[in-house]
């Protein structure tokens, strides 16, 4: 078998002053190649696990593994050179001073990647023509653009490195409902242009049905159910799981199983879009 990408192991997380962890014995594993979707509610414990596998954040017990080593024995900007993450709100996590050039330039910079100024400017616009942008944006400031747009940027600074992973917790929930589709468009075909192995955090089943083969649904800080995408979706073990499934905005039965070109999500995002807009 393949070492995972990026695995935890037994992974706990207790927050001081709290009754119980916020992560309990949570065991996750990311091959290369195959997106995970992990899901729950708010406080299901999904963005504590996402700071525990970058490592910005060390468990009370249980171990993360980056291609089978213990992530503190990793060189910091070895792990950063592959892995990148998106978050959810582009407006506080871009800096709206900087220039749009200059973030997305950001990581090349503290990572040393690019033998000079010139090199790096040609990969920022390799980058955000990648997602969509002008090149000439680069000039531009964040707060010139559109939450999507901004995304974007966000997405294009991620990319920047050539990262080998990009988890990306909650990347359309702070945006409008119509631009959603766009941006998990984009992200879908990142994937399958870039080889980019996806993490994504989400409340949304419909949402990590579209992008992820694997999928991890999350619960009071366990791992409720897990398996293939099309599995569980399709034979849901735990009445949370058929809970989340039901909450899919008016998806009728026969589409809860993801089509290939992606009309479920279509079907869910536009049914929501009608009833944002009455
Ligand atoms: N820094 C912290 N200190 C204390 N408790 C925390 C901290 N961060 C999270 N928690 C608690 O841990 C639990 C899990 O939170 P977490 O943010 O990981 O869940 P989540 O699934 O990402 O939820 P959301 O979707 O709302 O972000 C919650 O009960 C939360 O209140």
């Amino acid at each position: 078998m393949n070492t995972p990408l990026l695995a935890g192991h037994a992974l706990t997380r207790q927050y001081p002053g709290r009754p119980r962890p916020a992560l309990d014995q949570v065991d996750v594993s990311v091959d290369s190649g195959v997106s995970l979707g992990i899901v729950g509610e708010s406080g299901a414990g999904k963005s504590t696990l996402l700071r525990l596998l970058l490592g910005v954040d060390r468990p009370t017990s249980g171990a993360v593994l980056f291609g089978g080593q213990p992530l503190g024995r990793v060189p910091r900007r070895d792990f950063r050179r592959q892995v990148q993450v998106v978050f959810q709100d582009p407006r506080s996590s871009l800096n709206p001073r900087m220039s749009v050039a200059s973030i997305v330039a950001e990581p090349l910079r503290s990572l040393k990647i690019g033998k000079d100024r010139a090199e790096r400017a040609d990969r920022v616009a390799e980058v955000l023509t990648a997602v969509g942008l002008n090149p000439d944006d680069g000039r531009r400031y964040p707060h010139e653009f559109s939450g999507g747009q901004r995304q974007r940027i966000a997405i294009a600074r991620a990319l920047a490195p050539s990262p080998k992973l990009l988890l990306a917790d909650e990347p359309v929930s702070a945006l409008d409902v119509s631009v959603r589709l766009q941006i998990l468009d984009l992200l879908r075909g990142l994937v399958d242009t870039l080889g980019l192995t996806l993490v994504l955090v989400s409340h949304d089943l419909a949402i990590v049905s579209q992008l992820c083969q694997q999928v991890m649904v999350m619960r009071d800080g366990r791992v409720v159910e897990a398996g293939p995408t099309a599995t569980v979706l399709e034979r849901p073990t735990q009445d949370y799981t058929r809970a989340l499934l039901a909450a899919i905005p008016q998806l009728p039965a026969d589409l809860a199983v993801p089509l290939p070109d992606g009309a479920a999500l279509s079907t869910a995002l536009s049914s929501a879009r009608t009833e944002e807009t009455q």
